[in-house]
């Protein structure tokens, strides 16, 4: 198969979608692999790395799509890749669709075959390739809030761990999974008092275990997030309801009752964001306030720290990438129904119930497809 690796366009978006590694295995099985000159650079991958793997270099973006069977690629498609889309395209990469109707439609239009890497499953449960960036979104998402609440960033100029005779900050992560936990870990190591809040109980369960009661866990209710609102110095936002958009957790009217100089994460951003006055804002500008509160709300926060991220998200895709590029969409999709959950949209239409419904689609099931 004919493989094309773009290079990420979306603000400071290092990652690549492919090691010369990964390149490597994809060329050792026949494959042709293409990837766009300096596509490797921001995740310190060069050029001559992918070709001393037997991959070729194309500085032409055009030629680069318009000759790939397969488009693997990290960041949601931005507009004029979407016009790049063909309907031979069979495009693997975070699609996060339910937040975002003008993309949706797009894909629909291509008529490409868009499989989304955040909804793919897992017979353990979970969700493998949306895991390794939310394990490092949580963690970076304590050290975005200890910088956010920094006086020079708007923030109330508290310092996470206190010192000795000065009490630590407050930390509240909502939603306990992947980000959640990593998010209070991290927290945690730093010496913060943390809660974690979820609707799960054995989520809850689980990291009460884990942490020996070192966290709080707490029920997710409305009364235990408004009483987040009113303790937190930090609050980190981490729920996810799979494909869907994000629920709105905390309002605009909450917002008077935090501390002034409070800070919100939100990671759940590229759901649509758990916090009501959540907008989507860049690693060049990450933060702005709403009735004094800094929120922080990268969608892409993992392309920062590029190199960890890159190696940590191939690995988890290469299995699939492999199958993909082996078998074809539709027979790779056949022989793993975890793997067909991934499928958001194809031929012009929605794939997947949750975006479908986001958005008052019709939804067509995969297994439609696929028999
Ligand atoms: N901004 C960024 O750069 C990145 C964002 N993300 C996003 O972070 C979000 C979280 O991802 P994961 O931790 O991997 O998901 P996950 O599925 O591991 O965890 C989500 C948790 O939220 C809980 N939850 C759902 N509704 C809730 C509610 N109303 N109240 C409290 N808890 C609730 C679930 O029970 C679950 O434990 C996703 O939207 C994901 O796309 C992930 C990586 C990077
Ligand atoms: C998951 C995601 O959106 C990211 O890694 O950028
Ligand atoms: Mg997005």
């Amino acid at each position: 198969m004919r493989i094309g690796v773009p290079g990420e366009i979306k603000n400071h978006e290092y990652r690549v979608a492919l090691t010369p590694s990964g390149a490597r295995e994809l060329v050792d099985r026949g494959h042709t692999v293409v990837v766009q000159q300096g596509a490797g650079d921001g995740a310190g991958f060069a050029d001559s790395a992918y070709e001393a793997a037997g991959a070729s270099i194309e500085a032409d973006v055009a030629a680069l799509w318009d000759g790939a069977e397969l488009i693997l690629k990290v960041k949601e498609p931005q507009a004029e890749e979407v016009a790049r889309l063909k309907p031979e395209h069979t495009l693997f990469t975070y699609l996060h669709l339910a937040a975002e109707q003008q993309l949706t439609q797009g894909l629909i239009d291509s008529g490409a075959t868009c499989i989304a890497y955040e909804t793919i499953s897992a017979v353990q449960g979970g969700l493998p390739l949306l895991a390794p960036m939310s394990t490092v979104a949580g963690r970076m998402a304590v050290q975005a809030g200890a910088h956010s609440l920094e006086k020079a960033q708007g923030g109330a100029g508290v310092l996470l761990p206190g010192v000795p005779g000065v009490a630590p900050a407050r930390v509240t992560v909502i939603g306990g999974g992947v980000v959640g936990e990593n998010a209070a870990r991290m927290a945690l190591g730093l010496g913060a008092e943390v809660t974690v809040l979820d609707r799960s109980i054995p989520r809850l369960e689980t990291l009460d275990d884990r942490y020996q009661g070192r966290m709080k866990t707490v029920f997710s209710t409305a009364d235990a997030v408004e009483e987040a609102a009113r303790e937190s110095d930090l609050i980190i936002g981490a729920v996810l309801v799979p494909g869907a958009a994000a629920p709105k957790l905390i309002t605009r009217e909450m917002l008077s009752l935090m501390k002034p100089g409070a800070v919100l994460v939100d990671v759940a951003i590229d759901q649509g964001g758990c916090f009501e006055t959540s907008r989507p804002t860049t690693h060049a500008e990450p933060t702005y306030i709403v009735d004094g509160v800094v929120h922080y709300c990268v969608a892409n926060m993992p392309g920062a720290v590029a190199r960890t991220s890159t190696q940590a998200l191939t690995n988890a895709t290469q299995p699939f990438v492999v199958a993909l590029a082996n078998k074809g969409w539709r027979k790779a999709l056949q022989d793993d129904i975890h793997f067909a959950a991934g499928l958001n949209v194809h031929a012009g239409k929605v794939t997947y119930a949750a975006v479908a419904e986001a958005f008052g689609m019709d939804h067509v099931p995969v297994a439609t497809l696929l028999n």
